[in-house]
Formats: structure tokens, C-alpha cells, sequence
């Protein structure tokens, strides 16, 4: 879970009219709340390429609470505890969070197929400007609710409210591009799981099973183009996510007659994803892991980069005010949205875990270069090696960058490490090092002088262009792959909308085939390609230009 950052929440997007009764429903449910009416006095519902999102109605002076959400209407640990038996409290929040959602999302809308849910949605859910919008809750058509409430159900009017696929999350890509034989295998899901089941019959279906099939190349296509920085977070979100499974699936197995609903790994899988990209930081006194909460509304805010305004826990509530006088925030006009940061994240980080990016106005974006220097460093042998481990022990080992923000430079990690490479050992010094040998570039660590040598900072600049040109030559590869994947898919579609013309009655179209998500997808992909493009030729120009 991407708590590094207590601000972070996560993400949304649905369709207009369908939104727009879950959303009244909701604001009619948090009215029975005390202080929990009016919520939108401040501020409106909106509809844009980041899915949904709320704007000011009216100029809001500085520092007006916008927002407040009463700590009951809020779905955490405490107000989840209560409804579930003692032997769930071993979960921690993710887990449980998950579970409840999963539970709910079955007991109230039934079979969320997976990939057809995603084909016949998509092409409503991606924006015109290549954008996608995060999830959609028309997927189905809510099940009618004649069964007797149940002491679970008592958060739903919000919980409809939440997105159920996440076409442009790369875990998403993950796993539609496993068949249900080796999703089952993969991540142990028990046989009689209903979901998994459904996706087998589907797979035996004629009519689907070429469009899943479909699907499943195109999602191994795009993890293929993932450039190194999305790959590592994609594998590591998905490892967790992993875990939380077979934690919650394991207790499930031997509890599930404490609790009425039925468990399936999609419907965990949405439940999951919703609570990484949509959790808040709350402190609910508990260990820190399992300090969040979701919380309705506030939900909808989506992020932008270097905003200091964040949701604010008070009392009794969680609000969110405009900016005050002393943020340097702009201030919020009639219709302005209402954002924050949901942490200082690059764009890589920003698709493995949220599914969107910024772009170049992300002022995090930078080009991870570990894998670079840690060849260099293996090239030296032992000699390398007794280096990497006094960079490890001296905290400098990895987290290396080149960053675009100004002037466009490798980070102070980097030039420690280059220096250190570079400030070759006098022979028969690889077993044991006197400090006296490392007292050079000692001195640069703790800034007693700037540089080793000018010797030493020749090659260190030689290495770190040399990596520059190394990142620029691979974007350059990624963009021209993503290129050439979007042009073959382009020209797949089309010759299968014009195959299906042919056949009158035949409805599969571009659409169908859940094409706009994948483009979307396949759009942040090359948007990470080209960051890492425009920081590599920075980083170049700006070596070029010093003596
Ligand atoms: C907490 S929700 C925000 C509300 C969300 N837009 C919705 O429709 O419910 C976070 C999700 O919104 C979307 N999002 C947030 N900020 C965005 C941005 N700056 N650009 C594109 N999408 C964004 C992403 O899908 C993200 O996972």
C-alpha cells in the first residue's frame, strides 16, 4: 500500500447519468449523518478527463471548509470492526477494507465478469484527448435489493458510488493477460471461486472468447512496453496485492459461515484496487499501516502536482477547505477544481499504483538510473563490490535519478556514487580500506570540498552522460515501440470494423474489442517513455554546455 506519503489518496471515474443517482443517493444517505447535510453547498460534481471531480460553486474565500465528512460516514478499521465477527480482526485495513468491498460489491450487483465488464465499457470510459476515465459503475445493473439489510450493508449508498474496473492500472493489464487456468494457479484461487468460474465459461464461449483472447495479447503487449521504472512498482503493487489475497482468502476458507456473502478473487481484485487509489490518510490510533480511511466525496478530489492543501482531519469530521491565505495554492473561483497532492510521486509511481500521469508538469518525474550504475560498479569486480557495500552502509546505495527539475542534473546520490567509482583503490586495498584511502571523497560526502579530484570529476561526468545517452537511446526505443504497437492495433481494429460491416449483423466492433482504455493505457506508457526522453536530453544539454 502507497502510504509513504500520509496526504495520498487514490481514484474514480463513471459514467454521467448513472453517477449521477449513485452520487445523489449518496448525498441523501450522508444527510442521515449528524453534520453530515450539505455537502453540496461548496462545491459540484463534475465529469473530465480524470474521470469525475469536484469544482467550487462560487468564489470560496480563502480557508472556507468546503467540505465535511462526519467520522461515522467514514469506512475504516473502526467503523468496520463493529459489523464483523472477532475473527476477522487480524486483517489490517487494506485487507479488510478490500474484503468489505468485495463482499458488497457481490451481495449487490452479482457477477462483475472480467475482461467482457472492461470490453463492454470501454468505450464509453476513455476520454476523446486519449485520457481514461478511471472505472465506470454502469458495468452492471445493480441487483434489485429486496433481501433484508444486513449489518454490512449499512455503507453501500457510498460504496455504490466506487469505481469497478480499472482498465488503466497495470495490474489490471496483469491480469487480463492470464487465462483463468493460470490466474487460478498463479494466485491460488480455490476452485469453486464463482468469478474464476465465470471467466472459464466465458473462455468456452465462442462468441467471447476470441474478443477475450483479443484482450488478453493486448494487455501482454502493453506490460511488454512498460519502461523499467513502471515495471518495478507494477511487480511490486502487484505483490502486495497478492499477499492481501491469500491473507484474506486463508481466513475466509475457515470463517465464511461467520459472515453472510461470498468471496471472489475479481470482486477482491476491485475491492483492492479501490482502496489503493482512493485511501486517505486518517489516524485512527492504530499502527501506521492502518491509519486510512475511505471517505466519501472527499473521494473525488483528483490530484495535481505541488499543491500544499490537503483533507483535514478534525474531530468529528474529515473536511477539505480552499486554500488558505498563506498556501500558495491558487485560489478557487466559481467552477475551479478542487485538488491536491496525493503525494510527491513521479509519473511512473502515478501509473503503477493510480492508473494516469501527469506529464512534464510532474516536477517529480525523474529517470531512475540503479540499474546503470550498478553494472558500473559490477564491471570493478571485488573492487566494485567493497564500494557498493560503502555506499550501502553510508545510505547512498540506490534511489539514483536524473532529474529534470532545475537545472536538469543526476541527483547528489548519483555524484557520491560516480565519485566513489571512480576514486580507484590502490592495489592489494580491496580487502580493507583505511580511512585515509576514502578520506577524498569522504571530504565531498560531508562537503568539507566540492570535488575529489578534477581527474575524478571528468570521468564521473563522462559516466553520468554516457548513462544520459544510454535512458535517451532507450526512450527513444520505447516511444518508437509504443508507436508502432498503437499503429498495428489501429489497423487490427480497423480491418475488423471493416470485416464486421461486411457481415451486417455481426455487432463486435473497435469498441467492443475495449480499444479506447487500451489506447489510454498504451498513451501513459509512452507518456513515461517521453519524460524520460525529455529529462535524458536535459541532462545532456546542460553537460554540454558546462566546461
Ligand atoms: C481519489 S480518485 C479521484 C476521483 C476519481 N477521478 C473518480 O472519478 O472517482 C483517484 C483517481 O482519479 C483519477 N485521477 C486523479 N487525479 C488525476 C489526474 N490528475 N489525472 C488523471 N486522472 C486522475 C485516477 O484514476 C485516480 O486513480
Amino acid at each position: 500500500m502507497a502510504l509513504e506519503n500520509p496526504e495520498a489518496p487514490r481514484r474514480t471515474g463513471l459514467d454521467e447519468d448513472e453517477t449521477d443517482s449513485v452520487w445523489t443517493d449518496m448525498i441523501d444517505w450522508l444527510a442521515r449523518f449528524p453534520g453530515g447535510a450539505g455537502v453540496e453547498d461548496k462545491v459540484r460534481l463534475i465529469h473530465n478527463e480524470a474521470g469525475r471531480g469536484l469544482v467550487a460553486r462560487g468564489k470560496q474565500p480563502p480557508g472556507t471548509t468546503l467540505i465535511s465528512i462526519p467520522n461515522a460516514a467514514l469506512l475504516n478499521l473502526r467503523t468496520l470492526r463493529p459489523l464483523y465477527p472477532p475473527a476477522f480482526n487480524s486483517f489490517n485495513a487494506v485487507q479488510w477494507l478490500s474484503l468489505h468491498i468485495a463482499l458488497q460489491f457481490r451481495r449487490h450487483l452479482g457477477e462483475l465478469a472480467r475482461p467482457t465488464a472492461s470490453l463492454a465499457r470501454s468505450a464509453s470510459s476513455a476520454s476523446a484527448n486519449g485520457g481514461a476515465k478511471a472505472a465506470s459503475v454502469k458495468d452492471h445493473a445493480p441487483r434489485s435489493q429486496k433481501r433484508a439489510p444486513i449489518p454490512q450493508d449499512k455503507y453501500w449508498p457510498f460504496l455504490a458510488s466506487l469505481p469497478r474496473s480499472f482498465p488503466t492500472v497495470p495490474l489490471t493489464w496483469s491480469l487480463d493477460a492470464r487465462s483463468a487456468a493460470t490466474l487460478e494457479a498463479d494466485f491460488g484461487i480455490p476452485p469453486e471461486d464463482t468469478s474464476l468460474a465465470h471467466l472459464k465459461r466465458q473462455e468456452r464461449t465462442a462468441s467471447v472468447e476470441k474478443r477475450i483472447q483479443h484482450r488478453r495479447r493486448r494487455c501482454a503487449d502493453l506490460k511488454e512496453q512498460m519502461p523499467g521504472a513502471v515495471r518495478r512498482r507494477a511487480d511490486d503493487l502487484e505483490r502486495r496485492f497478492s499477499e492481501d489475497w491469500h491473507v484474506v482468502s486463508k481466513l475466509w476458507a475457515t470463517s465464511r459461515d461467520q459472515v453472510d456473502g461470498d468471496l471472489t478473487f475479481f470482486d477482491f481484485v476491485r475491492g483492492w484496487l479501490n482502496v489503493n487509489t482512493r485511501c486517505i490518510y486518517f489516524d485512527i490510533d492504530g499502527k501506521r499501516e492502518n491509519n486510512m480511511t475511505l471517505c466519501p466525496v472527499i473521494d473525488m478530489i483528483n490530484h495535481s502536482p505541488g499543491r500544499t492543501t490537503k483533507p483535514d482531519p478534525r474531530l468529528s469530521s474529515l473536511t477539505f477547505s480552499a486554500p488558505s491565505n498563506a498556501s500558495r495554492d491558487p485560489p478557487l473561483d466559481d467552477g475551479d477544481e478542487l485538488s491536491f497532492q496525493y503525494g510527491s510521486h513521479e509519473d511512473a509511481f502515478l501509473l503503477a499504483e493510480y492508473g494516469f500521469v501527469v506529464g512534464e508538469e510532474n516536477v517529480y518525474n525523474a529517470v531512475e538510473i540503479d540499474q546503470y550504475i550498478e553494472a558500473l560498479f559490477d564491471a570493478q569486480g571485488d573492487e566494485g563490490d567493497l564500494k557498493r557495500g560503502i555506499l550501502k552502509d553510508e545510505g547512498y546505495w540506490g534511489d539514483m535519478t536524473l532529474q529534470a527539475s532545475p537545472p536538469a542534473a543526476p541527483s547528489w546520490r548519483v555524484l557520491v556514487a560516480l565519485r566513489l567509482l571512480h576514486h580507484r583503490l590502490s592495489a592489494g586495498t580491496s580487502s580493507s580500506l583505511s580511512a585515509s584511502t576514502l578520506a577524498p571523497w569522504y571530504n565531498v560526502v560531508s562537503g568539507v570540498t566540492e570535488v575529489v579530484s578534477s581527474a575524478n570529476e571528468a570521468k564521473v561526468r563522462a559516466s553520468w552522460s554516457a548513462i544520459a545517452q544510454s535512458m535517451l537511446h532507450d526512450a527513444e526505443a520505447g516511444l518508437a515501440a509504443c508507436d508502432h504497437l498503437r499503429s498495428s492495433w489501429l489497423r487490427e481494429d480497423k480491418s475488423k470494423v471493416g470485416d464486421s460491416d461486411a457481415a451486417a449483423n455481426v455487432t463486435t466492433d473497435a469498441s467492443d474489442a475495449g480499444t479506447s482504455d487500451l489506447l489510454a493505457s498504451l498513451d501513459m506508457v509512452r507518456t513515461v517513455w517521453t519524460e524520460q526522453a525529455r529529462i535524458s536530453r536535459a541532462v545532456l544539454a546542460d553537460t554540454a554546455q558546462k566546461p
